[in-house]
């Protein structure tokens, strides 16, 4: 034992410290003994991180609707709303009767809202949804099928809902996909390009595209084959086969499975922990995350962030000013750091 008090103390510390990590680690397992029981121990539950984070409101949300943006068109197919008081808007397709089966203005007012909460300073999460407990989406509405695409008022067909997809891949803002009941074809799709997704314990997962005469080789492809694996996406488009929520959370395609009693409720709790934190660090991680799989534009969107963030620096201001005052800039304070 140190006779010296200060070396005491700080072996005490050290000792302390040591006690805190062990006790967040699980026994190991011999294969010979039965597994332990796991015990959340009741230092882990009381930590510093939880006592400082806490846990969020799970309360209901007062619901705003906005009934226009700057375009002036107003909203027919879905239905835009913010939080009162809270970052979080949410964008609802209401077309229950169709089992929200999107149209081309259905995309063109989704992206009209996406771009709405994107500009909103005050939002920092979008929750995505459908109408109703039937659906979240079935994809392209296929009455409106013609042979170049989907045509509603045009006279011509479009498949829109691929831009609608970079969108959401590129909102600096995390997107929620919020899933009762079914989620399949482009709708299937919709959900696999936001970063997570929240499904009800009545929702249904697939793909239909080889049963209808349709595919998606671009994001409807290769996010599916990240999320869940090159054989399963494979199976989920060759057979083309629906999921139960819980087998979809198995396989990785969703984040979690929740009463669909309280679906908006945990929803809106994983908002509020998300815009607990650092809304930089979160846009940063998101363009982290897809810049591999999104080669130059993901690098770009990644880039861009760093950009962002540069121009806060006085390193960047000195650059400005000195263009400004028709001078050289002087850089030399600036260090280059290891
Ligand atoms: C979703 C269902 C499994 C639900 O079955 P359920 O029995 O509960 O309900 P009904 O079948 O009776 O439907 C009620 C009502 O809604 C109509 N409806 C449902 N889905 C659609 C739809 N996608 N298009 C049009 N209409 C729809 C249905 O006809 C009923 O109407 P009534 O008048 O009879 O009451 C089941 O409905 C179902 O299997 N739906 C079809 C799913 C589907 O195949 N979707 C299309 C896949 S292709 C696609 O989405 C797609 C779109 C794109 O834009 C692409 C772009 C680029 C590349 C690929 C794309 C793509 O693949």
């Amino acid at each position: 034992m140190a006779k010296n008090p200060e070396k005491r103390k700080e072996l005490t510390s050290v000792e302390r410290r040591v006690a805190r990590i062990a006790s967040h680690l699980l026994p190991s397992i011999s294969p010979l003994s039965p597994a332990p029981p796991i015990v959340r121990s009741v230092a882990s539950a009381e930590d510093s991180y939880r006592r400082v984070h806490g846990e969020v409101s799970a309360k209901e949300a007062a619901w705003r609707e906005v009934c226009d943006d700057e375009s002036g068109k107003g909203f027919v197919d879905i239905i835009y709303e913010k939080a009162l008081g809270e970052g979080i808007a949410k964008i609802t397709i209401n077309r229950p009767e169709r089992r929200n089966a999107f149209r081309p203005l259905t995309v063109k007012e989704l992206m009209r809202a996406f771009n709405d909460a994107r500009d909103d300073s005050t939002i920092g999460v979008v929750i995505l949804t459908g109408k109703g407990t039937k659906a979240f989406c079935s994809g392209g509405d296929q009455a409106l099928r013609s042979s170049d695409g989907y045509a509603d008022f045009d006279s011509f067909g479009r498949l829109n809902v691929l831009d609608l997809q970079v969108q959401i891949r590129r909102l600096p803002k995390p997107v929620i996909a919020m899933v009762a009941g079914y989620a399949v074809g482009g709708g299937h799709i919709l959900h696999m390009v936001c970063d997570l997704t929240i499904a009800a314990d009545n929702a249904v997962f697939g793909q239909t595209g080889p049963k209808v005469g349709s595919f998606d080789a671009g994001y409807g492809s290769s996010i599916m084959s990240r999320l869940v694996g090159p054989k399963k996406a494979r199976e989920m488009w060759f057979l083309s086969r629906f999921y139960t929520a819980y087998e979809a959370e198995k396989m990785g395609l969703i984040n979690v499975v929740v009463p669909l009693e309280i679906l908006e409720q945990e929803t809106l709790k994983w908002c509020r922990e998300i815009l607990r934190n650092s809304p930089t660090a979160i846009r940063v991680l998101k363009s982290a995350l897809n810049a591999v799989d999104d080669g130059h534009a993901g690098l770009q969107e990644l880039g861009g962030n760093a950009t962002l963030i540069f121009y806060g620096t006085e390193e960047a201001n000195e650059g400005k000013t000195a263009y400004m005052e028709r001078r050289r800039p002087d850089f030399s304070k600036f260090p280059r750091k290891p």
